[in-house]
């Protein structure tokens, strides 16, 4: 209990420390959790189907009538709940929908991050969706369904796998770190030989694996798990990488760009990892290369 000073002397307040403060937007990441959940039973059923394969920005660039759906499924139901509420969906994008963070609440979603796993029943895809306001990702939550793992992050709160706390590797020695990274869908020759320039430099560090889940969001949480000490890619959308940004941070994380600027989510490059250190070593290790940014896409609907 403290005291203070009122024109008519002195009165007692009890303080309110900023955790006990409710938070505005937990009824968003609670359903952010619900219907990442939801979606995970439709990406899980359509696992035990046929998926039929169509394709996007190239022949390995890998689409489902269930990356849709599932999109759909959100989109629908945050609408329902936050109307007045913006999106930026992968599959949206891929249909002519801008790719436009502003200051106003914006769900940041990828329906399947995996797809190529998922089209060949590989494991590991999730369910990504990120929350940012005035640019910044508020809260992120990753679905591994078929794991059953459901990461979450509240900025300034912390980072949690089915609600357990999640803390990065403290091992700073690239020597003995595990590196995750994937070759993404871009066969251009010239591209590919930068990625087997950067992957030899990495192994000859050398480092004591590398790894890729074939999804950008896994990766992500292997390091926020302390599984993997880092995760690069080169090619990466903003919604591979939103959610799973806050989940690295919030895990004691660093997240950069390949060149060692600061992490720009629109970009398309990202490491995230254990230490300032790991990812240094690393910096000097990848060939660094630039895409078109995902903001820097017209919209192909007017
Ligand atoms: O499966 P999608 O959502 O297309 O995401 C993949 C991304 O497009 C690729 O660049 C990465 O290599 C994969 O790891 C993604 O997660
Ligand atoms: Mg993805
Ligand atoms: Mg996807």
């Amino acid at each position: 209990m403290c005291r203070r000073r009122t024109t008519k002397g002195w009165s007692s307040f009890t303080t309110v420390s900023s955790s006990n403060m409710a938070d505005p937007w937990q009824n968003a990441m609670d359903h952010a959790v619900a219907v990442a959940r939801k979606a995970g039973e439709v990406v899980c059923d359509a696992l035990r189907g046929d998926r039929a394969v169509m394709t996007k920005s190239s022949v390995v660039d890998l689409v489902t009538q269930t990356d849709q759906k599932v999109e759909q499924l959100i989109i629908q139901s945050v609408k329902e709940k936050f109307p007045t509420h913006r999106f930026i969906g992968e599959e949206s994008v891929a249909a002519g929908e801008p790719c436009v963070l502003s200051d106003s609440p914006t769900w940041i979603i990828d329906p399947i991050d995996g797809t190529t796993n998922f089209v060949h029943a590989f494991p590991f895809v999730a369910i990504s969706i990120g929350f940012a306001i005035n640019k910044q990702v508020e809260f992120g939550v990753v679905f591994s369904c078929v794991e059953d793992k459901m990461f979450t992050a509240r900025r300034g709160k912390g980072a949690f796998c089915n609600g357990e706390p999640l803390q990065v590797s403290r091992q700073e020695a690239v020597e003995q770190a595990m590196v995750a990274t994937e070759f993404g869908s871009d066969r251009d020759a010239d591209v590919v030989d930068k990625i087997f320039q950067s992957l030899r430099n990495i192994l000859c560090l050398p480092v004591h694996g590398v790894r890729g889940a074939g999804s950008a969001a896994i990766n992500m949480c292997l390091v926020a798990s302390g599984c993997v000490e880092a995760y690069y890619e080169i090619g990466i959308h903003v919604w591979d990488v939103a959610a799973a940004s806050l989940i690295v941070s919030e895990a004691g994380g660093v997240l950069m760009d390949v060149d060692g600027g600061d992490v720009d989510l629109m970009s398309r490059r990202i490491i995230a990892a254990n230490s300032k250190t790991i990812t240094e070593r690393l910096v000097k290790a990848i060939v660094p290369f630039s895409l078109p940014r995902d903001d820097a896409t017209p919209p192909k609907k007017s």
